[in-house]
């Protein structure tokens, strides 16, 4: 299957300074592929290269003819003093009906916020309309810059669980940037570290043991990596787990699970620049 959306060989320049260098990877359609990586490791850059918004210096970024990308941005700058219901922001920039945004509310789990001013919503339901009015252009990726940036952790663990039962209804992909660590371990499909270049990218398992990931978390076996094994060998042994339902996270077993058989990951580049 020829992928979604490439970076091939993509560096990034801000005046003098490379911010990203030899970026590589593909995404295919309907994985949830994360971006984790320390402040300032160009994770926005990344994702702003990839919407257009910032030209590549060297490589390029290619989109699959007709591409259809949902974005939902870090922040949105709203004008307190400017009314705006949920619903007429649902209607830019392209004009739905009462009926799409109302469903577009229902399936993002804020149903009926159609009237409320946008600017009095809490972080969470804001979070979600800004899915409802992505998912209305129909995507066949949704980008999230930090999506759950602010939310508590009950917070964080609903909103990637709409993620995932959203990638199971619609076939959408994903691409995000988080910092909630754990979560993103049991909710996606890749990771992909990120701290200027690509530190390592494949399965949440894989990234998880890579010597470059955990010398940039300083995780040991108690951390992501455990719970996310922890999760795997006893809730599905044999899928991938898409479109499931993880839960919350949880305290992880100390004993060594045994390992199970989906290793499709690309593994670890050692590409130190
Ligand atoms: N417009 C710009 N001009 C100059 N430098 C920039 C610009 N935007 C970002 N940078 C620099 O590029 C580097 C990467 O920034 P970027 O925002 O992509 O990092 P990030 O991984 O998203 O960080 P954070 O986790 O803090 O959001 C940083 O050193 C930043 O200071």
């Amino acid at each position: 299957m020829s992928a979604l959306i490439a970076a091939e060989n993509l560096s990034v320049r801000h005046g003098e300074a490379t911010v990203l260098g030899g970026v590589q990877f593909a995404i295919e359609r309907g994985e949830i592929v994360t971006v984790v990586g320390p402040n300032g490791s160009g994770k926005s850059t990344l994702i702003r290269a990839l919407i257009g918004l910032e030209a590549a210096a060297t490589g390029a970024v290619t989109r699959a003819p007709g591409l259809v990308i949902g974005y939902v941005p870090q922040k949105l700058h709203i004008d307190a003093g400017l009314p705006m219901t949920v619903r007429r922001f649902l209607s830019l920039p392209r004009r739905v009906s009462d009926a799409q945004a109302e469903a577009a509310l229902a399936r993002t789990g804020v149903p009926g916020l159609g009237p409320r001013q946008l600017a009095r919503l809490s972080g969470g339901q804001l979070q979600r309309v800004l899915v409802a009015r992505a998912l209305l252009a129909n995507p066949d990726i949704l980008i999230l810059d930090e999506p759950t940036q602010g939310l508590d952790q009950p917070g964080t663990a609903g909103f990637y669980r709409l993620i995932e039962e959203v990638r199971a209804e619609m076939g959408v992909a994903v691409l995000m940037v988080s910092h909630d660590l754990h979560v993103v371990m049991s909710a996606s499909d890749r990771v992909i570290c990120l701290n200027g270049h690509v530190c390592c990218q494949g399965t949440p398992k894989v990234v998880s043991a890579a010597p470059e990931y955990r010398a940039l978390f300083g995780l040991g076996t108690g951390g992501a990596f455990a719970l996310y094994r922890h999760m795997h060998d006893h809730d599905h042994e044999e899928d991938e787990g898409h479109g499931h339902d993880h839960g919350a996270p949880h305290v992880a077993h100390p004993h060594e699970p045994h390992s199970h058989g989906h290793h499709h990951a690309a593994g670890c580049t050692h590409d130190h620049a």
